[in-house]
């Protein structure tokens, strides 16, 4: 199967999970005028058993066409990438269907966006397309694996 990227916004990733960007005017301006606050823009999920971990992840780029041949779910939490470089990135989902994923779909993010999925998302792993790979990784912390594999038939993936 082959899908072509679509362009990553906040109302074709809701299904999936928040898009956090600089879009708009700001929630509050603090720091005496010389910062906005875009304030509270997604929802973090971490169980009653876990607690929010800030991770760092140096990713390989991968090319494209990209085929992706595994999904993933955290049933325990949320996980949120943000991007330490201004550069897009690879963002793979799917609909969940019987407890498993439904074929996929794909967006790009644009430079400044960042993400967060929602607990149970399906989804590829971080992709970056561009050196460094470098990002934030927000999610749970927690003595459970809270990680579900399944390996998918192969997509080819196009931007
Ligand atoms: N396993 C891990 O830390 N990362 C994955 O969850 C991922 O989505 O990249
Ligand atoms: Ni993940």
């Amino acid at each position: 199967m082959q899908i072509k990227a679509q362009p990553l916004t906040a109302e074709n990733f809701a299904p999936y999970g928040d898009v956090l960007e600089t879009a708009g005017d700001p929630d509050k301006i603090i720091n005496r005028g010389m910062c906005g606050r875009f304030h509270d823009r997604a929802k973090l999920d971490f169980g009653p058993d876990g607690r929010a971990g800030i991770s760092l992840f140096r990713a390989i780029p991968r090319d494209i066409p990209y085929v992706c041949d595994l999904l993933e779910r955290h049933p325990d939490g949320s996980q949120a990438f943000v991007p330490m470089s201004m550069d897009s990135f690879l963002i793979i989902v799917a609909p969940d269907a019987g407890g498993k994923p439904a074929d996929p779909v794909a967006f790009v993010s644009a430079a400044g966006q960042a993400i967060n999925f929602h607990r149970g998302t399906w989804h590829g792993v971080l992709t970056p397309l561009h050196e460094p790979g470098l990002f934030a990784v927000i999610d749970r912390i927690g003595d459970t694996p809270n990680l579900e594999e399944v390996d998918i038939t192969p997509v080819t993936i196009t931007i």
